[in-house]
Parts: structure tokens; C-alpha cells; sequence
């Protein structure tokens, strides 16, 4: 076991008989700050399934931390269970009482499969709750910033790709219509996007953003599964599950860049190496998904939708500056990314160390 957890700090198994609960917290780093990172609920086939799910998530969120410069660490949770079924009040005021056992090391909030109303009860166990609704002391639905860098990483790749910002008159295929891809699909529709592909597992998704294209006149090609990896789009938006970017996916791509929400869309880190040799451009995952990150940690300063639309705004040049060192460097806009994020904790975790008091977040208002 601490074979395979080996770089994580801590992770806790949470089993409530009676709630049906079985969840598992990771913590990966705290030197930024405590552990920041949402709550994923999925019918995993196997715990092993939920385990590694979990410790790359958790990793993932320590290098969108550092890249977004919130002070907090990375951490994430998941619920092994189907979102369809197996939700109910107690199940979530179970997790909110394993996550008030961490005593502030661990704040979470909503990731794949669980929305805002379902944290209201795990907010009534435990202060270290984000993204809940406004009426109840949040700054509400962190998808919606999320969105927004993904449409902003989108127009730098654009800048890269045909030296315009535009995101009209381009096709887009998009993978999952959840929280996240919906928001972006009626954000390219807006901004006069040509066509967009799409796929969901669920039908209901696929026909609110069919009916979305027919009122704003933009083509919606609906495809099944594995073609989304196979249309002539330009750019590839994946917004669903990780690991979609592999051997077999990468093989099938011919759009000129991938930038998307999903958490850990490569497989394994060299699959960067096979798309930068394919001449497809990858964002990588954590600086483009960052937006609902910058507002849950942004929330404990006292929520500013203002503020948070700045910080989400940086992705655009996050984002452009990563695409320029990968170049320069000759290295993959990962090994970019992740050396620039390593660097960045080095130099804060010891000014951390030399003048914060140990129990951050320094600015929490609901302690
Ligand atoms: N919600 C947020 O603010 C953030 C989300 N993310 C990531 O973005 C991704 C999407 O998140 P949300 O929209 O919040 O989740 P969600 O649960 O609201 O939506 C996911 C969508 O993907 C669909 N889906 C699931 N499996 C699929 C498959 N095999 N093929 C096609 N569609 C499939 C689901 O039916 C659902 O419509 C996740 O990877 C999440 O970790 C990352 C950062 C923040
Ligand atoms: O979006 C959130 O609520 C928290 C941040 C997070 O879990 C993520 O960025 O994956």
C-alpha cells in the first residue's frame, strides 16, 4: 500500500455501514496550504479503480494550485457509488463528518457526479466545504469559471494556431455535456463557433445542446463513444473522464489541438510526447481547467465574482507563456508546465515555511 501512494501525504478510506458510504480521501501535498480539491462520486468497478483515480486527481490538483497561485495543496475525494442511486442526505453528511475529522487539513467540494445541493449537507458536518450556493455562504456553482477558462485557453490556442483570439468559424468536438461541457458548447455557439461535434453517454445532454443549435443556427453533429476521437474538428474539447488521451485515442485524433476540463486526460505523461509529435497542441489540463479552483479558494476571502473572472482571465497567458517555453525548450507543454509549477512551489513552500503560522488557510472567514 504505501508502495502505491508513495508521494502522497495521506489518504483516508471513509466506510459508514449505515449511510452506504465508502469514500476515499487523498492528500497529496500541503506545503502551499491545505489540501484543496473536489469530490468525484462514480460507480468504480473496484476499489483499486477508485484508489488510483483519487491519487492522480490529488497529484493533479498540488500542480493546478501551484499554477493558478491559490496557497493551498492538492487533495481530492472520491465516493465509489452511482450518482443515479445511491445519493442521499445522510450519505453526504457522512463524508462532511470524515472530512471535519481532517481538522482543516482538507477542503472539498464538487467534481464529476456530484452538484452544489449535495455538498448544503455535508456543509451542515464540516466549515470545509466550497462551490455550495450563494444562499448558504458559497460562491455558487464552480463550473461556471471553469467554463470560462476553458473557452479563454481555447482562444490562446487559437492565437497560436491562426493568430486570432476569435473562436467563431471553427469547428469543436466536444466530449461529455456535464456541469462544464454544456456551458462551454453555449459558449462556442455565442461566440459564432461553426460546428460542433458531441457526445454523451447521456441522451438528455445530447438533446438540450441539439436543441441549443437549432435556436442559434449552428450545426450540432451528434456521434457515438470512440468517434468523438475521429471527427475533422479543429479542436478536441474533452469534459468528461480522464485517461482519454492513450495509445489507441491519440492514434484516431486529427484535429489541430486538444483543450478541454477533464481531470488527467493523458493516460500516462508520455502520451504528451505522441501528440506534440502528431503536431497537435495539448493544454495542458490543470492550467485550463483552473477557473473553478480560483473561485472555490478565492470563496474564502469572502466571495468576489469580480476577482475571480481576473484570475480566470490568466489562464489566457498562463497558457500562452507554457506553449512558448515548450517551444523554446523543446519540450512537451507538460514537461513545460509541470517544471515551471515545481519551481513555483519550491521557492513558495519555503516562504511559506518562514512566515506563516502552520494553521492556514490564514484568510479562512468560517472557521
Ligand atoms: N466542475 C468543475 O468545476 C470542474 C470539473 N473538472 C473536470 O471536468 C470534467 C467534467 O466535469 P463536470 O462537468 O463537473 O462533470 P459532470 O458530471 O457534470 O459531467 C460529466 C459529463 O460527462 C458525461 N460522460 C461520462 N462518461 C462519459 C463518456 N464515457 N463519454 C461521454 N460522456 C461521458 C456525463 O454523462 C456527464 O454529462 C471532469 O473530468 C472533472 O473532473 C475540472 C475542474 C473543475
Ligand atoms: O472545482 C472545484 O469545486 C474544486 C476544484 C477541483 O476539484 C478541480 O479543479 O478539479
Amino acid at each position: 500500500m504505501f508502495d502505491k501512494i508513495k508521494g502522497h501525504e495521506q489518504v483516508v478510506f471513509c466506510n459508514d455501514e449505515e449511510t452506504g458510504l465508502k469514500a476515499i480521501i487523498a492528500i497529496h501535498n500541503t506545503s502551499l496550504g491545505p489540501a484543496l480539491g473536489g469530490c468525484r462520486m462514480q460507480p468504480y468497478a473496484t476499489v483499486d479503480d477508485a484508489l488510483e483515480d483519487v491519487l492522480r486527481l490529488s497529484r493533479g490538483m498540488t500542480y493546478k494550485c501551484a499554477a493558478a497561485d491559490v496557497d493551498f495543496g492538492g487533495g481530492k475525494a472520491v465516493i465509489i457509488g452511482d450518482p443515479a442511486k445511491d445519493k442521499s442526505p445522510e450519505l453526504f453528511r457522512s463524508f462532511g463528518q470524515f472530512v471535519e475529522s481532517l481538522n482543516g487539513r482538507f477542503y472539498t467540494g464538487t467534481d464529476m457526479g456530484t452538484t452544489p445541493e449535495d455538498f448544503v449537507h455535508a456543509l451542515k458536518e464540516t466549515n470545509c466545504i466550497v462551490g455550495v450556493d450563494e444562499v448558504y455562504g458559497g460562491s455558487g456553482d464552480s463550473s461556471i469559471p471553469t467554463a470560462q477558462g476553458v473557452l479563454f485557453g481555447l482562444q490562446a490556442t487559437n492565437q497560436v494556431l491562426y493568430g486570432t483570439d476569435l473562436l467563431s468559424d471553427k469547428t469543436y468536438a466536444i466530449q461529455g455535456l456535464g456541469k462544464v461541457g454544456a456551458k462551454v458548447a453555449d459558449q462556442l455557439m455565442s461566440a459564432g463557433a461553426k460546428k460542433l461535434y458531441v457526445t454523451d453517454i447521456n441522451p438528455l445532454a445530447l438533446m438540450d445542446v441539439q436543441a441549443l443549435g437549432v435556436k442559434r443556427n449552428v450545426e450540432i453533429e451528434i456521434v457515438a463513444g470512440d468517434e468523438i476521437f475521429n471527427t475533422d474538428a479543429d479542436v478536441f474539447i474533452p469534459c468528461a473522464l480522464g485517461g482519454i488521451l492513450n495509445d489507441r485515442t491519440i492514434d484516431q485524433l486529427h484535429v489541430k489541438a486538444v483543450v478541454g476540463s477533464a481531470n488527467n486526460q493523458l493516460l500516462s505523461e508520455h502520451h504528451a510526447g505522441m501528440l506534440k509529435e502528431k503536431g497537435i497542441l495539448y493544454a495542458p489540463d490543470y492550467i485550463v481547467n483552473s477557473g473553478g479552483l480560483i473561485q472555490v479558494a478565492d470563496e474564502l476571502y469572502v466571495p468576489n465574482k469580480e476577482r475571480v473572472l481576473r484570475q480566470t482571465k490568466a489562464i489566457y497567458t498562463s497558457l500562452l507563456n507554457i506553449y512558448k517555453r515548450a517551444e523554446e525548450g523543446g519540450m512537451t507543454t507538460v514537461e513545460a508546465s509541470n517544471l515551471f509549477c515545481e519551481q513555483r512551489m519550491k521557492s513558495r513552500a519555503r516562504r511559506n515555511s518562514f512566515f506563516s503560522h502552520m494553521k492556514r488557510p490564514k484568510w479562512a472567514v468560517r472557521i
